[in-house]
C-alpha cells in the first residue's frame, strides 16, 4: 500500500538535499522522491546512495525523479516520470513489476493515458502556482480536482491520484473530498519546523487518525 504523502526533496547542492531530506525523516516521512535537477552524474550517483542508506535506516522507501537508469542501478523502490521523461512502459520494461513507477499528468485525458501506460500513482497538479517547478502545467485549482475527480469516476480505475503543487496543510480535507488519494509536497515540508509537527497534521488529516 502506498503512504498517503510523498515528500520531494529540494536544494542546490548535494549537502542542502541531505539535509532537507533527513528534516523530512525526522519529522516521519516514510516516502521521499529525490528530485536534483541541477548536479552532475557524479553528484547525482552519491546524492542517491546516501539517501537510499538513510531512507532505509528510518524504513521509508525512495524514489528517483526522472532518471531510470539511476534508480535502477542503486536499486531504488522506483521512479517518477513527467509527460517528457521516459516512457512509462519504457521505464517498466526496465525496472520490473516490483518497483513503483509514478507518472505525472495535468489533465483527465493525461490520467487515463499515464494509467494505460501502466504507472502505479498519477502526480495531478498543480493545485496552485509554486516556485518549486519551472515551466508549470495549466493551473488545475480546487474547482479543476473535483471536475477531474468526479469524471474520472465513470471510468473504471481506483489508481492513486496524488495533488501536488503548492500545496498546504488546510487544502487535505478538501482535496480528499474530490477523492484524491494523497498528496506530494515540497516546500510545505521542507520549510516546516521540527515545532510544527506538520507530518503529524498532515496525516492526522490524511489518514483521519494520528500515525506514530
Ligand atoms: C508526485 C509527482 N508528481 C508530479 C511530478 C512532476 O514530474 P515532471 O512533470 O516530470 O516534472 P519534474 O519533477 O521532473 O520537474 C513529480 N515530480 N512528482
Ligand atoms: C515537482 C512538481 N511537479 C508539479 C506538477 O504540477 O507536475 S508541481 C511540483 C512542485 C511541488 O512542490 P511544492 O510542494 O513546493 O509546490
Ligand atoms: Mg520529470
Amino acid at each position: 500500500m502506498l503512504s498517503k504523502l510523498q515528500y520531494i526533496s529540494q536544494g542546490n547542492t548535494v549537502q542542502e538535499q541531505l539535509l532537507n531530506i533527513q528534516h523530512a525523516l525526522d519529522q516521519g516521512c516514510d516516502w521521499i522522491q529525490m528530485r536534483f535537477k541541477n548536479g552532475t552524474f557524479e553528484e547525482t550517483f552519491a546524492l542517491a546512495e546516501s539517501v537510499k542508506k538513510i531512507c532505509h535506516q528510518y524504513d521509508a522507501n525512495f524514489i528517483v525523479n526522472d532518471n531510470v537508469s539511476l534508480a535502477k542501478i542503486i536499486d531504488a523502490e522506483g521512479v517518477h516520470l513527467g509527460l517528457n521523461d521516459m516512457p512509462i512502459s519504457k521505464a517498466r520494461e526496465i525496472l520490473g513489476t516490483d518497483k513503483i513507477i509514478g507518472g505525472t499528468a495535468n489533465t483527465l485525458e493525461e490520467v487515463i493515458s499515464q494509467t494505460k501506460n501502466g504507472c502505479d500513482y498519477i502526480g495531478l497538479g498543480p493545485l496552485r502556482f509554486t516556485n518549486t517547478k519551472a515551466n508549470l502545467s495549466r493551473i488545475i485549482g480546487m474547482e479543476g480536482y473535483q471536475t477531474i475527480m468526479k469524471e474520472l469516476r465513470t471510468y473504471n480505475t481506483s489508481i492513486p491520484i496524488y495533488a501536488i503543487g503548492g500545496i498546504n496543510l488546510n487544502d487535505i480535507e478538501m482535496l480528499l473530498a474530490t477523492g484524491i488519494y494523497g498528496v506530494a509536497s515540497s516546500s510545505l515540508i521542507t520549510q516546516s519546523s521540527i515545532e510544527d509537527e506538520l507530518i503529524i497534521q498532515l496525516n492526522e488529516k490524511l489518514y483521519g487518525t494520528v500515525i506514530i
